[in-house]
Order: structure tokens, then sequence, then C-alpha cells
């Protein structure tokens, strides 16, 4: 259906369009080959098997993400299998190894691309990039997208919690003439909350600047910032992180999430409210140059380079980790740790 977001039309498709009951209806002869789990893999296969989807999981054998597969009750042989039985196996091949992992992996998931299944990602990354990636489908096959806007343990939460986690759908190539059906049942089957309408290109360079952005870079990065100033203007710890982090997720942000900007200004002190209105604007000024040249680094294909080359390394993990560890063991996050302890539902 179409819907006004503030003046803007958009296409959109919710629950009640296309409920649960027609997504089986359509994909009632498929087989989904869930690829990898990982992340995404465990939310999208477990909300899909929860539904009622006939899904099975392909992993690599002796990893730690195999035994995590069985004890999440998938079953060696019958619905769970290595990668390429399961690319065999499987109708619609769901492509959530990691973006650079996908790359190593396509010239044996090509080969079982024959004509009628569907190719299904959960990023644009790889078709976007193909002059990188090598990821060049055949023209008989459905090439098509569902992102979860969240990460897959919260996909898979919130569909445990009766909730939805919102997911953009595009069509790359419709080799099928069903490519439309299909990538909406699974976006109604993933546990997706609302459906918008994207392309490869366009969800791949707004997930790039999100992440880097205000979702996890930005956020960061701002929190870093004022901790340093109350630290070195000789505020403890304990006051600097509750003052930084921890009231802005217990107390501000669901009021954020629940009404919005200025419902929450409107929850706060008339003092908090005059400088918050007072102080957004400097604060958006100082930090726009930064996101312009965040997206510049996206569009020109940087950032897609950068992940390819580090993440393609054999010791990738280990890096990824030893960075993780210093934010872990920075003072503000030590603190934070200690503040989690202190939250009487913890304890
Ligand atoms: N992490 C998330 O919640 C989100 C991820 N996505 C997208 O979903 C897709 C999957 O992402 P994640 O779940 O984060 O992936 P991940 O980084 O957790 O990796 C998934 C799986 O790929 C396997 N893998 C990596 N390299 C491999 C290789 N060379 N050979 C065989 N297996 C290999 C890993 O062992 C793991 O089981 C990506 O396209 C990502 O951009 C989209 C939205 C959110
Ligand atoms: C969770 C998500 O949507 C991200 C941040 O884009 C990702 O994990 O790539
Ligand atoms: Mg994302
Ligand atoms: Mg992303």
């Amino acid at each position: 259906m179409k819907l006004k977001f503030g003046s803007v039309e958009e296409n959109v498709v919710t629950r009640e369009e296309f409920p649960l009951e027609k997504a089986r209806e359509v994909l009632k002869d498929e087989v989904i080959a869930v690829l990898g789990y990982g992340v995404q893999g465990p939310g999208q296969a477990l909300n899909l098997k929860d539904n009622g989807f006939n899904v099975i999981v392909g992993q690599r054998k002796g990893s730690k993400t195999w035994d995590k597969a069985i004890a999440d009750g998938w079953v060696p042989g019958e619905t769970l299998f290595e990668l390429e039985e399961a690319c065999q196996r499987g109708t619609i091949l769901q492509f959530l190894l990691s973006d650079a992992g996908q790359i190593a992996l396509w010239p044996m998931v090509k080969k079982h691309l024959t004509p009628g299944k569907a190719l299904y990602f959960s990023h644009g990354f790889g078709i976007t990039y193909k002059e990188k990636t090598g990821i060049i489908p055949p023209a008989d096959v459905d090439v098509i997208l569902v992102a979860p806007k969240g990460s897959g343990t919260s996909l898979r939460r919130m569909f445990v919690e009766g909730r939805g986690l919102n997911s953009s759908y595009a069509i790359f190539q419709d080799g099928t003439g069903k490519a439309k059906d299909r990538v909406i049942a699974l976006g109604i089957g993933v546990g997706s909350g609302y459906l918008f309408e994207t392309d490869f290109y366009r969800e791949v360079t707004s997930d790039l600047t999100g992440e880097r952005g205000t979702l996890m870079g930005a956020i960061q990065g701002i929190f870093a910032a004022q901790y340093e100033v109350l630290r070195a203007n000789g505020h403890s710890p304990s006051e600097a992180f509750n003052e930084t982090v921890e009231e802005l997720t217990q107390s501000l942000m669901p009021l954020v999430a629940e009404n919005g900007m200025d419902w929450m200004y409107a929850n706060c002190s008339t003092t908090a409210q005059r400088g918050a209105l007072d102080w957004w604007k400097p604060f958006r000024d100082a930090s726009k140059p930064v996101f312009e040249a965040l997206y510049e680094s996206v569009k020109s294909g940087k950032e897609a380079q950068k992940s390819i080359d580090s993440n393609s390394k054999a010791d990738y993990r280990e890096k990824l980790e030893a960075e993780l560890k210093e934010l872990r063991e920075s003072e503000m996050w030590q603190a934070g740790a200690v503040v989690r302890q202190l939250r009487p539902e913890n304890n």
C-alpha cells in the first residue's frame, strides 16, 4: 500500500496486507536454505521455521556455529547440512555469510543456482560492488533482498516477544516472474514489522552510512567526547557514565522510541528543554561535515573495499576481537560494566 511519511508517499507492505497464511501459500513448495549461521542466519532461520516454512541450514561442519545450530534444534542430515549440500537442496538460497565470506563461497553457490531458484541477500553489498566481489548471478534466477534494519539478535528477540523488526526489500532481477511474491513472502516470514521498498544500491549506501554513523560509529564517538570532557573536569566515572550513557539507554531513548524526540523533551525539565533546544543545532552543524565525508567514502566504494580487505584476512576475527577488547577495556565501558551490575533487576 502507499503511505505518507511526512509529505512523501512510499510503497510499503504490512502483515495485514500480506498475512502469514499468504506467505506460507506462496512458499509452500520451496526449500529455503539459510547459508551461514552467524548473526542474521539464526534469527532468520529460526523465525522462518517457527512461522511454518521449510527451512534448512547450511554451515561448515566442525565450526563453532555448527554446534550452535545443533543446540538451536537443527538436525544434521535432516535440516542441517554442509554448505554445498544445502545449496543443492535449497530452491531459495539465503546468502547470509559475512559479506567478505560471500566472495570465497560464490563460485560454489553459483554452480547450484539452477533455473527457477532464487538468490536472497540481506545486504546490497555483493551485487552493488560486483566488480570487487565477482557476484554476478545467472539470468534465469530471482535475485532478491530483505534487509532487516537491526541485529539478527534483535530480529529473533522481537519475534519471540510478538513484535517485529522493520526490513527493506528489493528486487534486482526477476528471473521467474515470481520474484515479487517470493521476496514479500520471505520478508513476512523472517519476522519483519513492516517492509519498505528500496533497491540494492540504496540499501547498501544507506546501511553502510547508518552503521558508521548514528547507529554505531558516531554514537560511540559522541559518548567518548562527552565522557572525556566530564572526566577531565573532575567528574567521577560513575557520574560521567550515568550522565552520558546510562540515562540515555535506560530512561530517555525508550521515551524517544515510544513517542518521538519532542515528547521525550516534554518529559524533561524546562531547564533541560531550554538547553537541548539551544544546543541540538550546533551539534548538527559540527557533525554534518563528518557525515558528508562519510557518505562520500561510502559512495566512492572506499568503505566497501576496506571491509573486503580487512574481513578477507585469515585472522580477521582475532583482529576485530582485539579492537573490541580495547573498547571494552576503556574506562567508560569498564564503568558501564559496574553500572549494569548495579541495576536492581540484575541482582
Ligand atoms: N549482523 C546483522 O545483524 C546484520 C547483517 N546483515 C547482513 O547479513 C549478512 C550476514 O551477516 P552476519 O550474520 O553478520 O554474518 P557473520 O559475520 O555473522 O557471518 C556469517 C557466517 O559466515 C561464515 N563465514 C564467513 N566467512 C566464511 C567463509 N569464507 N566460508 C564459509 N563461511 C564463512 C561465518 O562462519 C558465519 O557463520 C551480511 O550480508 C550482512 O551485511 C544485515 C543486517 C544486519
Ligand atoms: C545490524 C545492522 O543492520 C547493521 C548494523 O547494518 C549490520 O550489522 O550490518
Ligand atoms: Mg543494517
Ligand atoms: Mg550493515
